[in-house]
């Protein structure tokens, strides 16, 4: 399977180093003047299997393309080069809503790319962690079985373990809506408001994740495997996560870098805006999206959900 990867952030660069261990992969980014270390994901230099190009056509070669661009760039993107991903093997990496849409990336790319066979790969997996070669297990979904199957094996390595399923809608939405959450627990830790309620943020967070991916049509147990309940731990309690890292800012009053990717972000007012359409609770997401605008302050947002009405668990 000939590999390509567009997108040369810290998960497009991490990636490429990773799979590298199985053979040559190309890794396409728009600007890539840094030559074999990646100023984004310092202190890792690529190895020789890896080829980085700025030539869009050279990367289309592949028939497997990972995209790992911000999912608020997805769109734009395909609205550019849709046509020339057709027909492909197209595996998104990115984690989010898009905010015009309201569709996460698998939509996106099958309206695109009608002839293109649509996976996700996502799971708790920091970029530093798999390009550092740290054991890691992350969760392939793909709708078509037999592609899912020859995915997940193309795609391990040794320290890269991959679970599959056919779910594509539960995978991806459980990536999206854990950054919501991990912005939460951030606001809570940096507001000190103590390790109980972030504890309670978390699973009350996960309980609203659940509501919205089965009414949008995902299983539960995926929600329960290393896309959903996995990766909410791991951005809920650890300050690699920008997504933590950005509530941690808002919780204490901090200066923040407006230039850092915080997919949560966006993807709380793109979740506010579903749920009112659909009927559905969301408070703490829609606290998120408050916040991060900038609509209230955090004394209120916590007051706000603590006096919301008693009800059963
Ligand atoms: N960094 C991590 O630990 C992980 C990231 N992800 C997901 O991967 C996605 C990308 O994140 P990162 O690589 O960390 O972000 P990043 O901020 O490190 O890099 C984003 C890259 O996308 C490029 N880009 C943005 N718009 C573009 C466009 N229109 N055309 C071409 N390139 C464009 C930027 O130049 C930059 O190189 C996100 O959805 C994130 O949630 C998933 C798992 C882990
Ligand atoms: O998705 C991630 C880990 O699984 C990365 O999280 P952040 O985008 O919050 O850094």
């Amino acid at each position: 399977m000939t590999i390509s990867i567009l997108g040369a952030g810290a998960f497009g660069t991490a990636l490429a180093v990773a799979l590298s261990a199985n053979g040559p992969v190309t890794l396409w980014g728009r600007s890539i003047g840094w030559g074999r270390e990646n100023p984004r994901l310092p202190g890792v230099t690529l190895p020789a299997p890896v080829a980085v190009t700025d030539d869009l056509g050279a990367a289309l070669a592949a028939g497997t393309l990972l995209l790992a661009l911000p999912a608020q760039a997805l769109r734009p993107f395909l609205d550019d080069h849709g046509p020339a991903l057709d027909g492909r093997r197209l595996v998104n990496t990115a984690k989010g809503i898009d905010l015009d849409r309201l569709t996460g990336p698998a939509q996106l790319l099958a309206e695109a790319c009608p002839a293109a066979t649509i996976a996700t790969l996502t799971g708790p997996s920091f970029a530093a962690d798999i390009a550092r070669g740290l054991p890691t297990a992350l969760t392939l979904a793909c709708a078509d079985a037999e592609t899912g199957r020859a995915l997940q094996h193309a795609l391990s390595t040794p320290v890269l373990r991959l679970y599959r399923t056919t779910d594509l809608t539960g995978a991806e939405l459980g990536g999206a809506l854990k950054n919501v959450i991990a912005i939460a627990a951030g606001v809570v830790i940096g507001a000190g408001l103590g390790d109980s309620a972030r504890a309670a943020i978390i699973t009350r967070g996960f309980a609203e994740m659940t509501r919205l991916a089965t009414r949008l049509g995902a299983r539960p147990e995926t929600l329960t495997g290393l896309s959903g309940l996995g990766d909410l731990t791991l951005t809920c309690t650890s300050p690699q996560s920008r997504n933590f890292r950005f509530g941690h800012a808002l919780g204490a009053a901090a200066d923040w870098d407006a230039t850092t990717t915080v997919e949560g972000a966006a993807t709380a007012r793109a979740v506010a805006a579903l749920a009112a359409r659909l009927g559905e609770d969301m408070p703490i997401a829609a606290m998120v999206a408050a916040l991060a605008e900038g609509r209230v302050s955090v004394d209120k947002a916590a007051d706000m959900l603590m006096t919301r009405p008693l009800k059963e668990e």
